[in-house]
């Protein structure tokens, strides 16, 4: 069973884009279609952001890709919560595989940065996943529950959280997860949130995939009940691809 609120697609644009090719990005989604219940958010960099907000149409809701842990002061290289709602920036992508290996963002740090991104008014997409590794010894679940955690404790009001499980063998490799697979670590997640947080919180959670997901595969894992939207990273960098993504849920899979 999915979660009751809208299908929920997010293209995570990653530390991709020159003031060209956002500006032909921006324009390109400004003509895409979609229909109205389905909730769609773009995530450009830092340095992209007060561009998107400005250009892009009120149908999109921009995302940012990651945020200070605190209030804002002397955090050199940092951007506090608050300074993102001041630009008109509602959402923040948490969390993130590559930041969990390459800056080594702990389960406490993310939920930490959840909790305070939650408490300045940002919604979050909080991504959780395992490696290929962790998955084929046998730890998926231990990794996943880690991840989970690392949130809930941190976390009081699941509100304005979206849960992003984003397999780490299937980000940027072109392995996507296939449609059963996502099902069932969807249903998992559920399933703890409604045990370890609450059935409330289970039902309502929007639990997102992403992963190689594209233009091809999309209509597919979105006809799995627990699958409530996606989060994209290549193939949100072209607008044709991501606007039939955005229409995957409407789409009878062949
Ligand atoms: O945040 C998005 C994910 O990392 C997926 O990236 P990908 O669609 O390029 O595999």
């Amino acid at each position: 069973m999915g979660s009751s609120g809208k299908f929920f697609v997010g293209g995570n644009w990653k530390a991709n884009g020159t003031k060209e090719s956002v500006s032909k990005l921006v324009s390109g989604l400004n003509s895409a279609q979609f229909p109205s219940e389905v909730d769609v958010i773009v995530a450009p960099t830092f340095i992209h952001l007060p561009y998107v907000v400005e250009n892009i149409d009120s149908r999109y809701q921009v995302s940012a890709q990651n945020c200070w842990v605190g209030r804002a002061g002397a955090y050199t290289g940092e951007i506090a919560p608050e300074q993102l709602t001041d630009m008109s920036v509602p959402w923040v992508i948490l969390g993130h595989s590559e930041r969990r290996s390459l800056l080594e963002e702990g389960n406490d740090f993310v939920g930490a940065k959840a909790a305070n991104a939650l408490t300045h008014g940002l919604k979050v997409i909080a991504c959780i996943g395992e490696t290929l590794e962790q998955r084929e010894t046998g730890h998926m679940y231990d990794v996943l529950e880690g991840q989970l955690k690392g949130v809930a404790d941190n976390v009081v009001n699941w509100t304005d959280v979206v849960v992003a499980y984003e397999p780490v063998w299937a980000i940027g490799t072109g392995k996507v997860a296939t449609p059963d697979q996502a099902q069932e670590v969807h249903a998992f997640i559920r399933k703890w949130l409604a045990e370890k947080v609450s059935q409330e919180v289970s039902a309502a959670t929007r639990i997102i995939y992403g992963g190689s997901v594209n233009d091809q595969n999309a209509a597919e894992l979105a006809s799995k009940g627990d699958v409530d939207g996606f989060l994209v990273g290549g193939a949100s960098l072209k607008a044709d691809a991501f606007a039939t993504i955005c229409n995957a849920r409407a789409k009878v899979p062949a």
